[in-house]
Formats: C-alpha cells, structure tokens, sequence
C-alpha cells in the first residue's frame, strides 16, 4: 500500500506527518516508524506523527520519535503539525488541539510558516548536582556550559541519558551557553538517541531552568539559538510556577511525496 506524507523541520528538528483523519495508519509498528524515520533505507526524520480527527479539537497530534516508541510532547513537533493543519485546510490563524501532555492552542502566521505554540505549565524543577531536572511535556535535563560549539554534545549526552538515573526511562539531555540577551542551546534526544538540530521541550526546559537559575520574575522573553535556527520563549514566572509559556519560530514544509508500506 502507498501512504502519502509531508516532510516539515522546525528549526531543523524534521518530521513525517500523516494525515490520518481516515485511519489510513493503525498504529504503526516499532520497525515501520523506524524504518520511515531512517534517513537512508526511509525518508528520514527525528520523529513521525499522525494527524487525526478528535471531536472537541480541530486535531490530535499523535507523536512517534525515530526509534519507534511513542514519545511524550515534542515542541518543535507541536509547531510543524500546527503548520500542516493549516495547509490541509484544517485551521486558519489559531488552533486548539490536543496532544499526549494536553491540550494545546497555537497562532500561525498567515503564510503558515511562524508558529506560536502555547506549552504546558511547570511548577516543579528539581536540581541534579548542578544541573536542572524539569517536564516541559518531555523531561529534560538542563546543564550550564561552555565553549559549546566544540562540546561533544553526542558522548557527553549519552553518557547522562544512559546513566543510573535516567536509564530505564530516559531523559533529554540539553547543554546552554548564554549569549547575549539569550543562550546558544544543543540537545541530546531521548528517542532519537543522538543530538538532533533543535528540541522545542529542550529549549522551552532552558529557558525556565534558567529563569530560576537567574532568579528572573514577571513577564521574560528568552532568545535562543540552536543548530538548526532561532526560536524564541514567552512565559511568565509568578515565584511559585511558570505559565502562558509559548514556544515560538518556524515550521516549514520541506516536500512531499508517497511511500510504499
Ligand atoms: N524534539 C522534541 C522532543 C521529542 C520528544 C523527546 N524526544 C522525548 O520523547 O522525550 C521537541 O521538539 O520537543
């Protein structure tokens, strides 16, 4: 059988989107995702998602990373799905869908290619040595660096990913070095097992952990750049938790094409 799908990257974090509003995908097997999601035997991607009817929202995003697990919120994920319900018709200039964290609402540009993604609301982040534990949607560990252009981002966030802690269920890995008004951000994803372009959880986790790291109040708008390109984080920190949280930058169609499954 033939699937047709999209390809989108936001920021360079890319994904497979199906839109699955007919069930044309039932739950796609561990090998199949991995196999699609494989940038040389597939399409390729860090992760593939599933655009689906749900009565009560315009859409349900349902998300896969590229080993083929079903994985938590995905950011960057969040943007793109929102850019190709626009180019399927299915929304104009917002949206509220839903996805495994909850409910989300989301603005995009009207040429459908700026995404604002509102993300759930923190109240816990715990430390680890000196590093920052928080759930943006996905967990994510957050370590203060330097000299992160020539960090070896892939042995250094294995190391973590896969230590006593965090083995059994995994945790995304992300290095920040300020920069100016904001910080410079590489990730280690859980699921992909390796340092993708961008983690929209990843650097929504930077920009909280160090607002508090900052002891940062009130409204706070945190640039960052990763890899694959800028995204900025609006949120509001009250001293007691972090809301009205958005993720914001590009999501864009790269091409599109049909599979053999
Ligand atoms: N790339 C994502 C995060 C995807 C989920 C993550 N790999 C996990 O399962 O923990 C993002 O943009 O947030």
């Amino acid at each position: 059988m033939n699937i047709k799908f999209y390809k989108y990257q936001g920021a360079g974090n890319d994904f497979i989107l199906i839109d699955n509003r007919e069930s044309i995908v039932n739950q796609p097997t561990k090998e199949a995702v991995t196999k699609l999601c494989d940038r040389r035997f597939g399409i390729g991607g860090d992760g593939l998602m599933l655009l689906e009817n749900l009565e009560g929202y315009d859409f349900k995003m349902v998300y896969y990373n590229a080993d083929g697990n079903e994985g938590s919120m995905c950011g960057n994920g969040g943007r793109c799905i929102v850019a190709f319900a626009k180019h399927l018709g299915i929304i104009y200039d917002t949206t509220n869908f839903l996805a495994t964290d909850g409910p989300h609402h989301a603005k995009i540009s009207e040429e459908g290619t700026w995404v604002s993604l509102q993300m759930i609301d923190v109240a816990d982040v715990s430390k680890d040595g000196d590093a920052y534990v928080l759930d943006t949607g996905s967990p994510h560990y957050v370590k203060i660096a330097t000299d992160l252009a020539i960090k070896d981002v892939y042995n250094e966030g294995y190391a973590i990913r896969n230590n006593a802690t965090y083995k059994a269920k995994g945790i995304n890995v992300n290095f920040a070095e300020k920069t100016g008004e904001g910080y410079f951000v590489r990730t280690f994803e859980r699921g992909v097992e390796n340092e993708t372009y961008a983690c929209g959880t990843g650097v929504t986790a930077v920009a909280l952990a160090m607002a508090k790291h900052n002891r940062q109040f009130g409204t706070i708008s945190t640039p960052i750049k990763v890899l694959g390109g800028d995204l900025n984080i609006r949120f509001d920190n009250d001293g007691e938790k972090f809301s009205n949280i958005f993720l914001e930058g590009p999501a864009e169609l790269v091409f599109d094409g049909e599979i053999e499954v």
